[in-house]
């Protein structure tokens, strides 16, 4: 349900961003304002689809998805300032402590142990971002509820370290979650990156839960994610992908996201 704040709120920063709403938007594909404020423009019987319901009731989600260090976290940096956008980085922080308790480091120590209890976690804080009201027309996320299952838990189990029943549990969770919450993604950003280029990224960022790291573990990641996003060959995929080679330097980077502005941001 929108509120009409919410709605007049919404309609105020479109406009800032993207200027006045008359104006043309379309950039090929269906106008993000005709599908923002749709009932202004839609009769009783309305055609409209459910990915359009979601954009008018939650705006657009963009899921920025990769590899560990591919750069997810500095591209949510590069878009943060972007007026009508709201960026929701990975609550690693969270993951770390919990009550003081680093789930995440203990799940590089011995992730048959505590392989569950890290995903478990990730699971339920990943749910409470999906699920926050933002008051911006783009909600921009760094992973998603997806990924934490179709990548991380996969590779967990597939890789013999997590044990049959942990996964029934998690996947049980997963699959009861993703039919009763309305947790659309619109728009999936993938930064395809080569392991290498993430092994020497994550050792420069130097996380000490990290050190553990081995290259063969960013090759198990790397290949679950051409699977899913590009492949598209095991695991559903909830919103178009679109790729992006993310191995440039930062420099670089940074021009590709200003030249491709629109198509990154859904317009
Ligand atoms: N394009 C790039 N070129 C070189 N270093 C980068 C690039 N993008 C990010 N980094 C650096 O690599 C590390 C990991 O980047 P980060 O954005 O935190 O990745 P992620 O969020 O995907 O784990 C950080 O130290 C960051 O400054
Ligand atoms: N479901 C998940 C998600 C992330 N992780 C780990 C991988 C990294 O060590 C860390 C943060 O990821 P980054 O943002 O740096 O790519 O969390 C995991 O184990 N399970």
């Amino acid at each position: 349900m929108s509120c009409p704040a919410l709605v007049w709120c919404r309609r105020k920063l479109w406009s800032k961003l993207i200027g006045p709403t008359s104006g043309a938007v379309g950039c090929g594909k269906k106008s993000l304002i005709a599908s923002t404020f749709p009932i202004m423009q839609r009769g009783l019987f309305s055609t409209e689809n459910a990915g359009d319901q979601n954009k008018r009731e939650k705006g657009t989600v963009i899921c920025v998805e990769g590899n560990i260090a591919s750069g997810k976290t500095s591209c949510l940096d590069f878009f943060s300032n972007t007026v009508g956008l709201e960026v929701f980085k990975e609550p690693v922080d969270k993951w770390r402590n919990v009550r003081g308790h680093n789930p995440l480091g203990l799940m590089y120590q011995d992730p048959n142990r505590w392989g569950l209890t890290l995903q478990t976690y990730v699971q339920l804080t990943m749910l409470d971002i999906h699920t926050k009201p933002s008051i911006s027309p783009i909600k921009m996320m760094e992973r998603s509820i997806y990924s934490a299952k179709y990548i991380f838990v996969e590779n967990l189990y597939q890789s013999g370290k997590m044990a049959d029943v942990d996964y029934a549990v998690l996947t049980e969770w997963f699959e009861w979650i993703i039919k009763s919450v309305n947790l659309s993604v619109d728009l999936i950003v993938y930064l395809k990156t080569s392991p290498e280029t993430c092994y020497q990224r994550l050792k420069n960022r130097c996380r000490e839960e990290e050190r553990v790291i081995p290259l063969e573990y960013l090759y198990a990641i790397h290949s679950l994610y051409e699977e899913w996003l590009v492949k598209q060959t095991s695991y559903p995929v909830p919103a178009p992908v679109l790729v992006i080679d993310a191995n440039k330097d930062l420099e670089e980077m940074s021009r590709h996201y200003e030249e491709n502005r629109r198509s990154i941001l859904s317009l």
